[in-house]
């Protein structure tokens, strides 16, 4: 798929960018090239993979001459360079549109120019119903995409996107919270027990940008379909996992947050495409015919009121411990804790 091709990862020092590496290093692609602010990381991420398929580009989105220094020859883009933390884009909320919406802009006009094949754009689930910041700017991310899809022929340059919801054991993400909260002995501090979000791990996000890849026509939106589960019951599978005994404190909810995540609107749901283990929304084109998503679409999709962390699957307890078994963090966090602390276990 990506024999002899030059990929493109804006932000690509972040933890996505290191998923992409692990899954595309050892292939017949020709070069990776990452593309981010950061010099230390960058170094970091020199130092760790030792690899001449890698090639490391300065620069920031927001400055459209450094994106276009590090186009020449590139194939394909998967876009995630962003701001977001919730907190910092609300308190700073222009430099979430310098960053994700004229950073955005920037990249694909760029591509454009330079006559790169596919740019996948990265988007989140913040930005269905957008309540906060970071939220409202991958909106109108999304927007600028498929706005932009249209200003080009396909067959040039393909631009389209993918939203998923939270990246479990994220930097700064609840659950390596909890686990370091077992480890110092603290209660747990949920905000709200029946807050749900949904749970992806970071290979099914790179999963779900090649699928858009694979499949996405101009300007489509892929999702992938998550499950989901209480904070509460997270809270709960974290503790059982390390046979903790610590309490869970109710803290309430923090700022800009919202109780349910979406990941399709109801809008939304009611034209997207339902295909095995995705959705895909289509833009709107105006010569699109509907009919057939009417006529021939499961008929539940125009009754359900949208697809959010709510009406989704919910996990279980036991549930959410494989799934957090499945993931390396989670793995060698419960293997040091099982070592020091209950060696007699
Ligand atoms: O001490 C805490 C912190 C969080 N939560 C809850 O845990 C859930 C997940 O929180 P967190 O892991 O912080 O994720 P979100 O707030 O949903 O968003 C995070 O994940 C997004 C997508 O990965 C990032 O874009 C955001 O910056 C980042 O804050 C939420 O319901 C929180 O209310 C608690 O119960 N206790």
């Amino acid at each position: 798929m990506f024999k002899d091709k030059v990929l493109l990862i804006t932000g690509g020092t972040g933890s996505f960018g290191n998923a992409v590496m692990e899954r595309f290093l050892n292939s017949d692609i020709k070069e990776i090239r990452i593309f981010s602010r950061d010099e230390k990381k960058q170094d970091d991420m020199r130092k760790k993979y030792k690899d001449e398929k890698i090639k490391f580009y300065l620069g920031d989105v927001r400055d459209i001459s450094s994106v276009k220094n590090a186009m020449h020859g590139v194939d394909y883009i998967f876009h995630a360079a962003a701001l977001k933390q919730v907190p910092s884009c609300e308190f700073f909320p222009l430099d979430a549109v310098k960053t994700n919406i004229n950073g955005t802009d920037n990249v694909l006009t760029a591509a454009i120019e330079y006559g790169v094949e596919k740019v996948i754009c990265l988007s989140t689930d913040k930005a269905a119903y957008p309540i906060n910041a970071m939220g409202i700017s991958k909106a109108m991310m999304e927007k600028v995409f498929v706005a932009k899809s249209k200003t080009v022929s396909p067959e040039r340059t393909l631009i389209c996107g993918t939203r998923y919801g939270n990246v479990m054991a994220s930097r700064g993400s609840v659950i390596p919270l909890f686990i370091e909260q077992i480890k110092n002995n603290q209660s747990l501090t949920v905000t709200d027990p029946n807050m749900t979000r949904f749970l992806m791990s970071l290979e099914e996000a790179v999963e779900l940008v090649v699928f858009a890849f694979q499949n996405a026509k101009a300007g489509d939106i892929m999702v992938q379909k998550s499950p989901a589960s209480t904070i509460g019951d997270l809270a709960q599978a974290v503790k059982e996992l390390f046979d903790s005994e610590v309490e869970i404190k109710v803290i309430g909810t923090r700022h800009g947050e919202k109780r349910y995540e979406t990941l399709l609107t109801k809008e939304e749901y009611v034209k997207a495409e339902d295909l095995p283990g995705f959705y895909r929304v289509p833009a709107d084109q105006r010569d699109l015919n509907y009919d057939k998503y009417f006529a021939e679409g499961d008929r539940k999709l125009t009754t359900v009121e949208e697809y959010n962390s709510n009406n989704t699957q919910t996990l279980t307890i036991e549930e959410i411990k494989e799934k957090l078994l499945q993931l390396e963090f989670v793995r060698k966090e419960l293997q040091e804790w099982n070592e020091k602390f209950h060696v007699t276990k």
